[in-house]
Formats: structure tokens, sequence, C-alpha cells
């Protein structure tokens, strides 16, 4: 199981810090959907200067215009981007095309998917290299989690890795592992406790 750390609530040099502390523990470092907001692709650029060697998520959701989006996240240094689960057919296999002639990698995130094993084996088929679950910080709210929906993703699924996504704590460990994503996505539980190097460090020994 790979450990991806979700950027969120940071600034760039916040982020930067943040790698720096955290870099031993985790396999994949996401540049999230704010970030994006706030700095745009110059600031993942930034991060890719900073360090050359890790693997970097950009978290665009990409919606519509996939293969121009995705492009442009790789041509800014990132390894993975995104793309929403409910966007058309036509710009979901745009975006694994234009991710696999750059060398690069797709993940398609079914937030807000509401038939979700016919949407998973649709995907699947398309070639995408990860499918995540994710339920977003609005249902996070609301007291839900992502395990439920996982388990159909993975029911329905035979060459796409699967991920996980929203809200996971440490705590979660037992239902992680019986859950056994190819790739699990931390923010919070890493991103904003006092020591962030501890908390990766645990997620690794305990998951990893
Ligand atoms: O994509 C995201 C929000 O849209 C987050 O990066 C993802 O939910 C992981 O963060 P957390 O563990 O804090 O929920």
């Amino acid at each position: 199981m790979k450990l991806q750390l979700a950027i969120d609530l940071e600034d760039v040099q916040g982020a930067i810090a943040l790698i720096e502390k955290t870099k031993d523990s985790i396999d994949i470092f996401e540049y999230g959907t704010p970030l994006v907001i706030n700095f745009g692709l110059e600031g993942l650029q930034k991060i890719r200067e900073t360090f050359p060697d890790i693997t970097l998520l950009a978290d665009l959701k990409i919606m519509d215009v996939a293969s121009y989006e995705v492009g442009q996240a790789f041509k800014y240094g990132a390894d993975i981007t995104t793309i929403l689960g409910v966007a058309e057919d036509q710009s979901i296999q745009d975006a694994v095309k234009a991710a696999h002639e750059a060398g690069k990698e797709l993940l398609v995130d079914m937030i807000g998917v509401r038939d979700v094993a016919t949407r998973a084996r649709e995907i699947d088929a398309f070639g995408a290299d990860y499918i995540s679950t994710h339920t977003g910080y609005d249902l996070q709210a609301l007291g839900q989690d992502p395990f439920e929906e996982f388990s159909v993703i993975k029911a329905n699924v035979t060459n796409t890795k699967t991920a996980i996504a929203g809200g996971i704590k440490l705590a979660a460990a037992d239902e992680i592992k019986a859950a056994n994503p190819d790739l699990l996505i931390i923010g919070g539980a890493i991103a904003t406790v006092d020591d962030p190097t501890a908390a990766a460090a645990e997620f690794k020994k305990v998951l990893g």
C-alpha cells in the first residue's frame, strides 16, 4: 500500500516545509486543489524545482478540456493528475490517452458519482491508472466515510489500481488494512497535526 500526503491548507512555502518534514515516510505528495486555486501551477513548478525526485500528484479534478489540462499538469512538474469520474466518457478517455502518451499517470476521483459500481467498471475499461473513492469535506462534516463505497469500487475493477480518501485517521487502521487499497490518501491526519513527521512515520509503520 502506497501512502499519499494531500497538502490542501498550506501556501507553497508551507507545502515545501511539510514535504521536507515527511519525505522519509511518504510515497506520493499531492498538490491539493486549494493550492491549485490559490497559487496555480507555478506553485507546483516551485515544488518540483525544490524536490526534483519526489512523486507529485496535481489534484486538478479536471471536468473538461481534458487533454489540454492534463498536459498542463505534467508541463509544470506533476507525475500524476486527476479527473472527475462524473466527467464525460470522452473527457476521461482523452485524459487517459494524454497521460499515457506523456508517460505519466491518471487518477479518476469518484466524488459525486451516483452509480458507483457501473462507473467503476467503465473507468476500468477506459484504462485509468487509479480510481479513488473520495468522501469530500462537505460530506465528512455530515459524518460520512469512504469505506463502504471503496468496497463497491474494489469489487468492480480488475486492472485499475484502487485509492481511498476522505478524512481517514490512523484510528481506522483495521478498516484500512481490511480494505487494502493500492493507494491510501491522507490529508488532515498528517498535515494539520502538531508533529507531521511523527504522524507520517506512524502511518508508514502501521500500514506502509
Ligand atoms: O481532495 C481532497 C479534498 O477535496 C483531500 O485532499 C482529500 O480528501 C484528503 O484529505 P483529508 O484526509 O483531509 O480528507
